[in-house]
């Protein structure tokens, strides 16, 4: 609880061995996700993401905010992959979606584990901790793909954002490519370790936890070498929930829905928690 705690506090990230999540539930989705990146690129267009419709094939979230394209390809999925894994497969469906199942129902009692230790580290009661999970959750998946790169210094894989989450999960396949950012000392590599995860805090929790804990700002780089692969699940509230500082006197932040910071999000990106930040006198 106390290395958590200071991590999140210090950086905001770390890596976590010993995590739980069978090994065989981490390859299957592995494999299913090269399975669909290595698709002709027509075949993943049938699952293409669109204003309107928010999960399937598509570029980075974040890419309207930055002029240069990213070297990156994704693919979203909020609760189940059926409905677009069809559009891509439509007689072999099921393996993959199994894979992000199982992957979705292991990292959810991970970060609930987390969640327990972090808030109990904040002095948050268990009465509080019930809002925030089990069904108050919802949970994203986004599998991402970065191609072997030309020129990778001139070229970025995921430019430099926080998550909206309350924390995030991550494995990086093939290769390494993930930097944290430090206040103070800069860009650090998340180095690739076999059975090991990273865990990163999103703005959720920066703003429960009244900015005690940091929301990792991150970015990722590409390689002229491997092609790199990762699989990320982001733990959030349900859209309905109202997010505030927990237990603090003296709060930073104003409360408002999941909802209401997601469209602030969506509109203001890296301004966004300075926007609901509550001016000190
Ligand atoms: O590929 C990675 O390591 C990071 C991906 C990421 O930051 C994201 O999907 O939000
Ligand atoms: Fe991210």
């Amino acid at each position: 609880m106390e290395q958590i705690g200071h991590a999140c506090e210090e950086w905001g990230a770390f890596q976590l061995k010993n995590h739980g999540i069978p090994k065989s539930v981490i390859e299957e989705l592995e494999m299913q996700t090269k399975r669909l990146f290595d698709l002709p690129k027509e075949q993943k267009m049938k699952a293409l993401r669109t204003p309107d419709y928010p999960t399937g094939y598509g570029t980075v979230w974040i890419t309207p905010f930055f002029q240069q394209r990213m070297w990156q390809e994704g693919f979203t999925i909020f609760g189940s992959s059926e409905d677009d894994a069809k559009k891509i497969w439509p007689d072999d469906y099921q393996t993959f979606c199994d894979a992000t199942k199982k992957f979705q129902e292991e990292s959810k009692v991970l970060i609930e584990k987390l969640i327990h230790l972090s808030f109990k580290y904040l002095g948050i009661s268990e009465e509080e901790e019930a809002n925030w999970i089990g069904n108050n959750h919802a949970g994203a998946t986004q599998l991402n793909s970065y191609p072997v790169c030309p020129k990778p210094e001139n070229a970025m894989g995921i430019a430099p954002h926080t998550d909206t989450s309350i924390f995030t999960l991550l494995n990086q396949s093939q290769a390494s490519g993930l930097q944290v950012f430090k206040d103070g000392s800069g860009w650090f590599n998340v180095p690739l370790e076999p059975n090991t995860v990273v865990i990163n805090t999103g703005d959720v929790l920066h703003i429960l936890s009244n900015a005690r804990f940091k929301s990792a700002l991150h970015r990722v780089t590409v390689n002229s070498i491997k092609h790199r692969y990762s699989m990320v699940y982001f733990y959030r509230p349900i859209m309905e929930h109202v997010v505030s500082p927990l237990g603090s006197d003296n709060p930073r932040f104003r409360a408002l829905t999941f909802k209401e910071y997601v469209a602030i999000k969506d509109k203001h990106f890296d301004k966004s928690l300075s926007i609901i930040s509550v001016k000190e006198d």
